[in-house]
């Protein structure tokens, strides 16, 4: 039988994760959303036709998967607030950057299944790729079904570590933006040549979307695509050259390090082992 799951805090990423759910064929009425704010339950309700509540205890209390949202800094006094309504046989799932498995154990009160997930917000449209560790309570069967879960929104993989979600952030969560930002600063100088603007986002984004399909699909090296492309004192030469020169490498790893220390930051803020 479908589980029944509730999106504690819907915001950017739970509507990604729902209306993935919904497009792969997800009954909109076995899932529920919680908001503080009328106008967005309305709007939600409306526009999926999942159930919105203000009330986050009544979300807990009718679901058997509860799905975590809030920001990591709302974390802890939204769980601790509901952690009376935490039945020993729900699974929680927790989307928040950097927010350990021990810290929403030791908020839900009881032992209980917890898995902590980083996603992206192109689970949107069916190809998000997550990040997950689960709690030593969690069992093979709830793996798999979290495993689907994310299955029906893109790709997951599991890791062994809990130190590696912040590489994970670093390097799938978050990552969406970096290209996003890198695809306005192309269609910016597109622009800037004279192309319009909607020409401009086709062109960059179809060759983006090329590029990301050659690295899945094709088993090269992403080293010998590049240079598939790359003509001896031809155009894409210059382009890379003039990467190279503004130390490209360093630029990517020390964005990747702010996020993946920022990621480290939120866990030290509200870890239960560090301030006790
Ligand atoms: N955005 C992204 O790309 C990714 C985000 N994440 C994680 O997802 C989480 C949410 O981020 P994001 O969706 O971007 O943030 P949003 O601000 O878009 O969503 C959070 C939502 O939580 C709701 N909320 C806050 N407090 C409560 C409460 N007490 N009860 C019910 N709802 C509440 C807010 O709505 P209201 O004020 O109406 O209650 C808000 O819409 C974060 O922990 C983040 O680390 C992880 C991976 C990627
Ligand atoms: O920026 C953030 O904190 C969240 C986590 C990963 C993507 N967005």
């Amino acid at each position: 039988m479908t589980p029944s799951i509730a999106f504690i805090g819907v915001g950017n990423m739970a509507r990604a994760i729902f209306s993935g759910m919904l497009a792969s064929g997800y009954p909109a009425d076995k899932i529920i959303g919680t908001s503080r704010t009328p106008e967005k339950r309305d709007y939600y309700h409306e526009r999926y036709g999942i159930t919105m509540f203000a009330d986050n205890h009544l979300a807990v209390e009718t679901a058997e998967i509860v799905v975590l949202c809030v920001k990591p800094a709302q974390m802890k006094a939204v769980v601790e607030e509901f952690s009376e309504e935490v039945r020993s046989d729900q699974l929680f799932i927790s989307v928040a950057a950097g927010v350990e498995l021990d810290s929403l154990s030791h908020w839900l009160g009881k032992p209980v299944a917890v898995v902590r997930s980083m996603p992206n917000t192109p689970s949107q449209i069916g190809a998000g790729m997550t990040g997950l560790i689960a709690n030593k309570q969690t069992t093979q069967e709830q793996k798999d079904w979290v495993g689907e879960l994310f299955a029906s929104v893109g790709h997951s993989v599991w890791v062994e570590d809990e130190a590696h979600m912040h590489t994970v952030t670093s390097l799938s969560g978050s990552a969406p933006a970096y290209f996003f930002r890198f695809l306005e600063s192309m269609i910016k100088n597109a622009k800037d040549q004279g192309l319009d603007e909607k020409t401009s986002r086709e062109l960059a984004s179809y060759a983006m979307l090329g590029a990301a399909r050659m690295v899945i699909e094709l088993e090269e090296p992403i080293e010998q695509l590049r240079k598939n492309i790359t003509s001896p004192n031809g155009t894409t030469e210059q382009a890379l050259l003039s990467f190279d020169a503004a130390n490209i490498d360093k630029i990517v790893a020390d964005a990747m390090m702010a996020c993946a220390n920022r990621s480290k930051e939120i866990s030290n803020d509200f870890s239960v082992k560090k301030n006790k």
